[in-house]
C-alpha cells in the first residue's frame, strides 16, 4: 500500500453519502438536513486562540504552547501572499457556482479519494450537512476536465501552486513543533523530502441556508492529519474547549488557522490536543474555505516520541495507513482503539 487513495479504496461509501443536496433548487431545509437546535449555533463567543507571527524568534514556544492549550492557533507572516488565497477562493467559487448537474460529473466515486462530494464524516451522522466539498490530491486534472472540458488549466495551476506553498509552510511549522517537543528530526526524516508526505487539499463550500439555526455546516470532528492549515474569510468555524464550550475562530485577513490532528496528538503522547471543531451557519453569505491536511507517508509508523525517562507511552505504534483505515471505519473510536494506558 503506498497512497492515501488506496486506503480509501478499501473503505467504500454509499453514493447517497457522497452526493450533496441540489442547493440550486432548495428553498427550505429538508428534514434530512435539519439538526436539533443547539445553543452554540448562535453563540457570539470568540475563541482566544493566539495569532502567532512565524518570524517571531519565540515562534516554537508560542506554537507549542498554543497546541497544548487549544490544539489550534492562527499564523501570520507565513510567507503566502494574500493574492494567492484570493485566487484559490475565486477558483473554488467558480467550481461551486457550476450547475449541480455539472458538478455531479466530477462526483467522488464510492471508493474514491478525490472529486466533488460530501464530507468523509457524513456516514457517521443521522443528518446531512449543509456542505459540499471538492478534494484534491496533487493534480486535480482528471476531475477538472470533467467540469470544464476545455478550460481546466487555470484551476489546476492555481490548486497545484497552492499545495506547494502550503506544504512548505506545513514543513516549517512541523520543524518548530518537533523542536518544542524535543523530537529529533531523524525520527521523522521524511519531513521536507518532496512528494513523500500524505497530503490533501479540501475545498469547502457552505451555501446560504434558508434556516441557519437548523443546519450544520460540518459536524463536530477531529482531523486525522498531523496538522491542518485552513484559510477562512467568513466566520463559521467553531472549536470546542473543555470547560469553555464552543467558540468561533475569528477570520483575520491573511492569517491561516492551524489545528492539531490525531496523528500529532499521538506523536506528542496526548500533550497536544486534537481539537474538536465544527462549522455552523453564522453569516448569511456563501462561505468558502480551503483546508490542507498534512500527514506522514502512508507506510510510516507513528508512536509517541520525545518522551522523557519514566514517561509511559499512552498509544501503541500504528502505521499511518492503519490509522486512516481505522478512522474511516470507526471515526471517534479510532484513538481509543490504539490506546494502551
Ligand atoms: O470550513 C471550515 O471552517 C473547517 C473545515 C474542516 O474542518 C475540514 O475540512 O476538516
Ligand atoms: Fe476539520
Amino acid at each position: 500500500m503506498s497512497t492515501l487513495s488506496e486506503v480509501y479504496r478499501q473503505h467504500p461509501v454509499k453514493v447517497q453519502e457522497i452526493t450533496p443536496l441540489d442547493f440550486d433548487s432548495i428553498g427550505t431545509v429538508p428534514d434530512s438536513h435539519a439538526w436539533p437546535v443547539s445553543d452554540g449555533f448562535e453563540s457570539n463567543d470568540w475563541s482566544s486562540i493566539p495569532t502567532i507571527d512565524l518570524k517571531d524568534s519565540n515562534a516554537a514556544k508560542l506554537i507549542g504552547h498554543a497546541c497544548e492549550t487549544f490544539g489550534a492557533f492562527q499564523v501570520v507572516n507565513h510567507g503566502i501572499p494574500i493574492n494567492v488565497f484570493e485566487e484559490v477562493e475565486a477558483e473554488a467559487s467558480r467550481l461551486f457556482s457550476l450547475p449541480t448537474t455539472q458538478k455531479l460529473k466530477a462526483l467522488r466515486s464510492p471508493g474514491g479519494a478525490t472529486g466533488y462530494g460530501l464530507a468523509r464524516i457524513s456516514p457517521f451522522f443521522d443528518k446531512y450537512m449543509w456542505h459540499e466539498g471538492f478534494t484534491i490530491m496533487g493534480s486535480p486534472m482528471d476531475h477538472a476536465r470533467q467540469l470544464w472540458p476545455s478550460d481546466y488549466r487555470k484551476f489546476c495551476d492555481v490548486m497545484e501552486d497552492y499545495q506547494k506553498k502550503v506544504e512548505e509552510l506545513a514543513v516549517t511549522l512541523m520543524r518548530q513543533i518537533l523542536k518544542y517537543l524535543a523530537i529529533s528530526e531523524e525520527e521523522m526524516n521524511w519531513i521536507g523530502s518532496p512528494g513523500v508526505a500524505s497530503t490533501a487539499l479540501q475545498l469547502n463550500s457552505y451555501p446560504v441556508c434558508p434556516d441557519p439555526r437548523r443546519a450544520m455546516g460540518l459536524a463536530p470532528h477531529t482531523d486525522t492529519s498531523l496538522l491542518t492549515i485552513l484559510h477562512q474569510r467568513i466566520s463559521g468555524l467553531q472549536i470546542f474547549k473543555e470547560g469553555v464550550g464552543w467558540s468561533f475562530v475569528r477570520p483575520t485577513t491573511g492569517a491561516l488557522v492551524v489545528n492539531v490532528g490525531d496523528l500529532l496528538h499521538i506523536i506528542s503522547n496526548a500533550r497536544f490536543s486534537s481539537v474538536v471543531h465544527r462549522v455552523v451557519m453564522k453569516e448569511a453569505k456563501q462561505r468558502f474555505t480551503v483546508a490542507f491536511f498534512y500527514s506522514p507517508p502512508i507506510d510510516f509508523n507513528l508512536c509517541p516520541l520525545g518522551l522523557s525517562s519514566g514517561q509511559i507511552p499512552i498509544y501503541r505504534s500504528v502505521s499511518v495507513s492503519e490509522y486512516f483505515g481505522n478512522k474511516a471505519k470507526n471515526l471517534n473510536q479510532a484513538l481509543a482503539s490504539i490506546r494502551i494506558s
